[in-house]
């Protein structure tokens, strides 16, 4: 984050989407690949009906519009309106979009430059009401993202579709939240593809989530105002304590069968001290006293497994 820029923050759907935590942005779907109305839906605008079988309670976080005459149906039924890669340079329509009044999400034309993309996102935000999230997408320029967040204040976000192997690495790189594509899976079940859209890919949005918990807690800047926030951002480190223990732990075991001499029997109280004493340059409000307390804990918890499963 720039000094001297003002971080904006644009709240989509009751996600704060800029400051605080990274967000995971489950659904996204373009009326550009409109599905099959059905007799049985009647009259339709192209949209799944509200209530439809799949749970969706019709709404869906982010909707590109194919044309102006989506934009009504677009203003009712989505958290925010999507400018999409491959139309960003049809002015009548991204004007109407940002007009809209919704939040809007300027995606990046593939092969745009910094400026032309950034240049874009003003553009919406003083055709609109001001509320601009820009997102990366395609093949994921995650310099560029960095650089657009630092440039323009404006959250930043990256469409990780179809590339779960790109979520932390995204976070990592500072956006503000993950764009999943499909329509919202039904809450507490799989989504059901009914209307041909694509629902959001469990694997994907498991992906998303560990993203937003594990990188957000290591490298993502965090100054929680209430009690809510605060206790959410502990159980993010929480989350990245407790998969680094268990790292830790399968590691200590392994230890325990090179060395000539295992398990308690074996234990090297200079290497505990040391460890402890790097841990405390990067712990220095803990220090080397109340860190040696959780290491002895967190070592002892490790032996005792390794232990354990050699007697298994
Ligand atoms: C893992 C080892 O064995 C024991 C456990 C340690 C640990 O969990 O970090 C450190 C020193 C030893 O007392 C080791 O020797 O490195």
């Amino acid at each position: 984050m720039s000094s001297t820029l003002e971080r904006r923050v644009v709240t989509l759907g009751g996600a704060r989407v800029g400051a605080g935590p990274a967000v995971v942005i489950a659904g996204r779907i373009s009326l550009r690949a409109r599905p099959v109305a059905r007799p049985h839906d009647g009259p339709t605008d192209g949209w799944p009906p509200p209530g439809a079988r799949d749970g969706l309670a019709g709404r869906v976080p982010l909707v590109e519009p194919a044309g102006a005459g989506d934009l009504p149906a677009v203003a009712a039924r989505a958290d925010g309106v999507v400018i999409g890669a491959s139309w960003t340079r049809d002015i009548p329509l991204v004007r109407a979009a940002a007009a809209l009044g919704l939040p809007v999400v300027v995606e990046r034309r593939p092969s745009a430059s910094l400026e032309e993309w950034l240049g874009l996102a003003d553009y919406c935000a003083m055709e609109g009401g001001g509320e601009v999230i820009l997102c990366e997408t395609g093949r994921l320029d995650l310099g560029l993202l960095r650089a657009a967040r630092e440039a323009s204040g404006r959250p930043v976000v990256a469409d990780v579709t179809g590339r779960p192997g790109l979520s932390a690495a995204a976070v990592a790189a500072g956006a503000d939240g993950l764009v999943l594509g499909g329509l919202p899976a039904a809450p507490g079940g799989e989504g059901e593809d009914a209307y041909g859209m694509g629902v959001v890919d469990p694997e994907e949005l498991r992906a998303a989530r560990e993203a937003v918990t594990l990188v957000g807690a290591l490298l993502r800047p965090e100054t929680p105002a209430t009690l809510p926030e605060c206790r959410e951002a502990i159980d993010r480190v929480d989350a990245a304590l407790a998969t680094l223990l268990e790292r830790r732990a399968e590691l200590a075991g392994v230890v325990q069968t090179l060395k000539p001499v295992g398990g308690f029997a074996g234990r090297d109280m200079e290497r505990e001290r040391s460890l402890v004493a790097r841990m405390a340059r990067r712990a220095p409000a803990l220090g080397e006293e109340r860190l040696a307390a959780v290491m002895n804990a967190v070592i002892e918890a490790g032996l005792h497994l390794a232990e354990e499963r050699r007697r298994a």
